[in-house]
């Protein structure tokens, strides 16, 4: 009737790109509205927090960093830094449900969607830079994004650096009967938590340990049954994958970590088929080896700042010369 046709004229068709006039500022999770943050939309509309590091004069290279599970980009900001001082432009974000971006703190429906951010952004950057090379730096959890980012696009990287990425379970917390349990909550409790990442892992240096413990946009809480089988479907995508891997890769990693096993790292140095590969391994190293002993964190500038310099094609026009 009449009435049912009133009803229907009133129907308002809201473009979602618009927001309402009048409707509440999206603000990040500590409250400070999207439109005074830099900041991308992904594509399930959520708003990912971004850094960027602008060297003064001509950039020579894009670097794109993808933190680990439970931290933030904020932490990288040093190391930046230094690759802003040789010309490198450097940005990052918060995955999504880390740090200032929105989302459910540290989970992920599907660990493909840290990837898909991450190559918006990057062909963001690459979109305003068109010539420039691209490289990716990742710690950790990162360091899967990194390496499943570059398996989509095995071209568009003039490298790829890890620091002690996640390739493989550490096989103290994933023995069969471990991973048994984890799969069967998985299917009754998903939102469980199981422990936290234990701090003291992180670095022997214990100031930096104190600074990732009093970090509120480190996410302290349990991780989740549902983001372990997530972390576990990513590293058995990676194990899929590592046979074909054909881009050049450093690897960096301490052989005292005890969150991320250093024989994922030696297994993606001996198996992939790369012919420009280098693993540098750090006596008594911890996990975050970028965050370690003072001398530890500045060799690792050191050797990400030279390699990547070292990789940076020769542009066209200095060969001419
Ligand atoms: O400086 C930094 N580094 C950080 C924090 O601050 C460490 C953190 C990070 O990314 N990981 C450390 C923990 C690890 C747990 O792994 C699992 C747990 C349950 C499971 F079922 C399957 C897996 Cl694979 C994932 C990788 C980033």
């Amino acid at each position: 009737g009449s009435d049912v046709l009133s009803s229907l004229l009133r129907v308002s068709v809201t473009d979602s790109s618009m927001p309402e006039p009048g409707a509440a500022p999206r603000r990040s999770p500590q409250g400070v509205p999207y439109s005074d943050l830099p900041h991308i939309v992904n594509a399930d509309g959520l708003h990912l927090f971004c850094r960027y590091w602008e060297p003064a004069g001509q950039p020579r290279a894009l670097v794109f960093i993808a933190h680990g599970a439970g931290e933030h980009c904020g932490p990288y900001d040093e190391m930046a830094q230094k690759l802003k001082e040789f010309s490198l432009l450097v940005f990052a974000h918060d995955h999504v449900g880390h740090g200032q971006s929105e989302g459910d703190r540290m989970n992920i429906k599907d660990f493909q969607i840290y990837i898909r951010d991450s190559l918006q952004h990057i062909d963001l950057m690459k979109s305003r830079h068109p010539d420039l090379p691209v490289f990716i730096v990742g710690h950790s959890m990162g360091g899967a994004i990194s390496i499943l980012t570059a398996c989509e696009r095995p071209g568009d990287f003039a490298g790829v650096v890890l620091i002690a990425p996640l390739v493989q379970m550490n096989p103290e917390s994933a023995t069969p009967f471990k991973v048994f349990m984890a799969k069967l909550l998985n299917h009754m409790v998903p939102s469980l938590t199981m422990g936290s990442i234990e701090s003291k892992w992180l670095s022997r240096d214990k100031r930096q340990v104190e600074a990732y413990d009093a970090d509120e946009l480190n996410y302290h809480g349990g991780m989740r049954v549902s983001f372990g089988m997530q972390l576990m479907a990513a590293v058995e995508r990676m194990e899929r994958e590592i046979p074909s891997i054909s881009w050049p890769f450093l690897l960096l990693h301490g052989d005292a970590d005890k969150l991320c096993d250093i024989r994922g790292s030696r297994m993606m140095h001996d198996n992939s088929p790369s012919t420009d590969k280098k693993i540098k391994i750090y006596e008594g190293g911890y996990h975050a080896l970028h965050h370690d002993l003072p001398e530890v964190a500045e060799s690792v500038l050191k050797e990400l700042t030279t390699w990547i310099t070292e990789h940076i094609p020769a542009t066209t026009s200095q060969e001419a010369q």
